[in-house]
């Protein structure tokens, strides 16, 4: 059974239509990328799975469990079960990198602080940042930032990691050190579904990649079929595109 199981979703913005039926499933400790032209629906994507955009039509699995998008409850639920991490990491400016990453477990999870803080600084180890866990947000750059981030995103102990475009809004030279973090997150067998314009990272680190075009899969295989020979024309032009720069 797929870890994420997306059947046939729909989304719409008011009265436009974005999405026209995305399937596609996410095996356990899979890392699987959504790749395509700007305005796709990629991020939409996303959003679905976490409620922040409405579901349609179609709809969601985790683990074999249906995700009921009109009850609040069952939303509450995906939400704990799967994290997003944006474009624009949004720390809280006024708190230290581990207030950040223990605010909602302590809040939402009532968790003892003690406990919190130790699972915390893991976290912040994991993603290289355990040396910044008392400096302020503003001390830190882009990139470390957005590697707090991911880390806050974990300190709920989401299943499922959702990462849109987690750098690009950062300089060059910051972007190899949050890919890192990815990447470390891969090796321990995170499940992750990534929305990515970095081709070869995303080639690097997927097992399957999405491949989507105006609001529709067009097609998902493996990173090397997909770049090298795939079977769509669409996908053989935008590729064609992207990897000649
Ligand atoms: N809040 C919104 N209100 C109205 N339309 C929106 C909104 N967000 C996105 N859209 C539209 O929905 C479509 C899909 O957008 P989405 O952001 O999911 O695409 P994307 O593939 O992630 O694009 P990009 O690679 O540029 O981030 C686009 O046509 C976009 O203009």
């Amino acid at each position: 059974m797929p870890h994420l199981a997306v059947n046939g979703i729909h989304a719409k913005y008011g009265s436009l239509d974005v999405l026209h039926g995305i399937s596609f499933d996410v095996d356990r400790g899979e890392v699987v990328s959504l790749v395509g032209p700007s305005g796709s629906g990629k991020s939409t994507v996303l959003r679905t799975l976490v409620g922040l955009t409405p579901v349609t039509g179609g709809g969601i699995e985790v683990d074999g469990t249906s995700i009921d998008y009109r009850s609040s409850r069952s939303v509450r639920a995906a939400r704990d079960r799967m994290a997003i991490v944006f474009q624009q990491y949004n720390l809280f400016q006024n708190m230290s990198v581990l207030g950040n990453v223990t605010l909602a477990p302590r809040r939402v999870k009532g968790r003892k602080r003690q406990e919190v803080e130790a699972e915390a600084m893991d976290l912040l180890d994991l993603v290289g940042m355990a040396h910044k866990a008392h400096a302020y947000p503003d001390e830190l750059s882009g990139g470390q930032q957005q590697r707090v981030a991911i880390a806050r995103a974990l300190a709920l102990r989401p299943e499922i990691l959702l990462l849109d475009e987690v750098t690009s809004a950062l300089d060059p030279e910051l972007v190899n050190e949050v890919l890192d973090a990815v990447r470390r997150l891969a090796a321990e067998g995170m499940t992750m579904l990534l929305v990515s314009h970095e081709m070869a990272f995303v080639r690097e680190v997927s097992s399957k990649v999405v491949f989507m075009d105006q609001g529709k899969v067009i097609e998902a295989a493996p990173p090397a079929k997909i770049f090298d020979a795939p079977d769509s024309e669409r996908a053989r032009d935008f590729f064609g595109k992207v990897l000649r720069g």
